[in-house]
């Protein structure tokens, strides 16, 4: 197992990486001096898979765990669902002696994460992602939220958890499109930060599409330590924590547009970082061929490049919720090459999507 650290001062925590470490979750919140009361959050299909193992290992530890569940998916995340967590806490009457732990992918994480944020003004909450995005993104940094019908994570806090257990043995039972769409997140640490872990991701593309342990294992480490890295220095996005939303405006805009779950998360972000490269290689930031390796790596792994087509004026009013406009004017994640990313303010969107929209196909 290995265990990396995230250092945020008094809010700092430890993400435990390992194949079977469900079974120990117990032993670990209790190594943390987590709360003797637990709202274990899940869904059906993630807890008839797991929730077992870790229930027994909290009783175990000497915990008391109730199961919550919600119903799956992304057109679930939102304040109706998150309303059933806080009548299941009430209901079964926590109070500030209970924690919450997340247990399923990133739409599980980032709904548990908003509802531990929230209820009682915060209580402690520990993430066990259970898919590879959200083992290589959501389950990381304290981003928590639910979506709005008109914008994607429009309601939300930035709520630290206390630890992340990332049991890699979970990603067996995920879905091949699940893969894919994780690994759209992995290749953005690629992009934005290291251009040695793009090329190995280039050279890997067959070995990760097909959701081998070794490469995927690899892959989560690095991922976990860039996304750790970037969030130390900047955790609430007052700067550099927006390179991690590289591909997100356009790729929120898509999900919006959709309606929630039409798309996988991974699978927009995917089509927004094409945009978004296209955009950078026309403003001299970028060379074609660093666009074209960037839509061969996505392309090998299964995942789409093309925008779907809806009119320019729909995806500029949708990227105008975009959370990184301000006072009207949006600031854009591009990329310079491979491996470094800067932030530029765009004042007409339509004209820069425009030309984007017309490099389609
Ligand atoms: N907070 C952040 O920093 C952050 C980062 C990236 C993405 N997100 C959010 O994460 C969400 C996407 O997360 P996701 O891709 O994990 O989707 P998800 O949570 O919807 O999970 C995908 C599907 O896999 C199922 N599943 C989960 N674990 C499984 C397993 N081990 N075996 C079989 N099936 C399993 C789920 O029940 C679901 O049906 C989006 O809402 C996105 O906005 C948040
Ligand atoms: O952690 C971050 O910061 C990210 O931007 C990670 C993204 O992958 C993630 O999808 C995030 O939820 C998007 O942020 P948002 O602020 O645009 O909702
Ligand atoms: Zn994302």
């Amino acid at each position: 197992m290995d265990v990396l650290q995230v250092a945020l001062g008094s809010r700092s925590y430890p993400l435990h990486i390992g194949s079977g470490l469900l079974s120990s979750t117990g032993e670990r919140m209790r190594d943390i001096d987590f709360p003797h009361q637990v709202a274990v959050v899940s869904n059906p299909l993630v807890a008839d898979l797991y929730a077992e193992p870790v229930m027994v290992s909290l009783q175990q530890a000497g915990f008391d765990p109730r199961l919550m569940l919600v119903p799956d998916g992304e057109d679930y995340k939102n304040l109706a669902t998150l309303q059933l967590i806080y009548d299941q806490l009430i209901e079964q009457r926590f109070d500030r002696g209970c924690g919450l732990l997340a247990l399923g992918g990133g739409v599980i994480g980032d709904m548990a994460g908003f509802a531990a944020a929230t209820f009682l003004r915060g209580i402690p909450f520990v993430q066990v992602p259970t898919t590879l995005l959200s083992q290589v993104d959501s389950s990381v940094g304290g981003k928590t939220a639910v979506n709005h019908p008109r914008g994607k994570n429009l309601i939300g806090a930035f709520y630290q958890p206390q630890l992340v257990v990332i049991d890699v043995a979970t990603l067996q039972t995920l879905d091949p499109r699940e893969v894919s769409a994780g690994l759209a997140e992995v290749i953005k640490y690629g992009v934005i930060r290291d251009a040695t872990f793009f090329a190995w991701l280039e050279n890997h593309q067959d070995l990760l599409r097909q959701g081998d342990p070794a490469a995927l294992i690899y892959a989560i480490k690095k991922s976990c330590q860039i996304k750790a890295d970037i969030v130390e220095i900047d955790e609430r996005e007052s700067s550099i924590r927006a390179h991690l939303n590289f591909g997100h405006t356009f790729g929120h805009a898509i999900e919006n547009l959709a309606g929630y779950g039409q798309w996988k998360h991974g699978e927009a972000v995917a089509v927004g970082m094409v945009v978004a490269a296209k955009i950078a290689c026309n403003k001299g930031l970028c060379r074609t061929d660093d666009v074209a390796r960037l839509e061969q790596l996505l392309r090998a792994v299964n995942l789409p490049v093309d925008p779907p087509d809806y009119p320019l004026a729909a995806y500029v009013d949708a990227m105008q919720r975009d959370k990184k406009v301000k006072q009207g004017a949006l600031t854009m994640v591009l990329n310079q090459g491979i491996g470094t990313v800067l932030l530029e303010p765009v004042t007409d969107l339509a004209g820069l999507f425009s030309t984007i929209l017309d490099l389609k196909g």
